[in-house]
């Protein structure tokens, strides 16, 4: 039998406070195995972002069971999260939290010395590389393009090897030439490591890709 790589239990998530206070998750179940490849798909608005910063430890459910990688992350402080998270969790957010400060390589690579991996520099240019981004390697993020940007993000996430990649729109600011190579690259990846990928996305072509489609609607996952 396969582990699970991410298992959610009637998991809700409710933010804000008096009248801004909203219900966002209502009960999500579900089980994603290691080496699935799964497509969120949902409405502006449906939960899909808040899905993934539960699964990703950014937010701790408000009733419900999180488990991922076989950790309860309700149950881990915030330095054991982002340990985990640096070890074998990689996640694009919609906003892609580069540090201003450091250069494009320094991005890709720093997170991985806060963890030992081996070799982070090397393997911070190879996957710099692998996003065309090999003459950027020296830039700051106020340098960059967007998308430029955005695949630096890409880059961080998946030169661990992570056992799980969250990538919440990936595309979204990518021409479609770029976008296909990048979607290339993230399946090609997680196909290497045998790691499982959940994307957050609108794009057909994406969802087409991966192996399961997830609807979400109003903070519950369609049947
Ligand atoms: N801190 C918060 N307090 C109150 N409501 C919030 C908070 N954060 C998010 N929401 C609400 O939760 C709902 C779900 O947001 P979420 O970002 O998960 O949606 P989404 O499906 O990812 O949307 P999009 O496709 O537009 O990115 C939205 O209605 C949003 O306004």
């Amino acid at each position: 039998m396969t582990n699970p790589l991410i298992q959610l239990e009637d998991v809700q998530l409710t933010l804000g406070e008096g009248r801004a206070r909203t219900e966002i998750l209502r009960g999500v179940s579900l089980r994603i195995d290691e080496g699935e490849t799964v497509a969120i798909l949902g409405a502006s608005g449906s939960g899909k972002s808040s899905l993934m910063a539960v699964v990703a430890g950014l937010e701790k459910a408000s009733a419900g069971s999180v488990r991922v990688l076989g950790e309860d992350m309700g149950a881990l402080g915030e330095d054991q999260l982002a340990r985990l998270r640096g070890r074998s969790i990689g996640v694009v957010l919609q906003a892609f939290h580069l540090l201003p400060t450091m250069t494009a390589l320094q991005n890709v690579m720093v997170p991985m010395e806060l963890v030992g991996a081996p070799d982070p520099r090397a393997r911070a240019q190879a996957e710099l590389a692998a996003v065309g981004l090999a003459a950027r390697e020296n830039h700051y993020p106020a340098q960059l393009s967007g998308g430029e940007q955005q695949r630096v993000a890409i880059a961080r996430a998946t030169a661990p090897a992570p056992r799980l990649l969250l990538a919440d729109e990936p595309t979204g600011n990518l021409d479609a030439a770029t976008g296909a190579r990048i979607i290339d690259l993230l399946f090609d990846r997680v196909a290497a490591a045998g790691a499982g990928l959940v994307v957050i996305t609108h794009d057909p072509a994406v969802a087409e890709r991966a192996g399961r489609v997830l609807r979400i609607a109003d903070g519950r996952l369609a049947a």
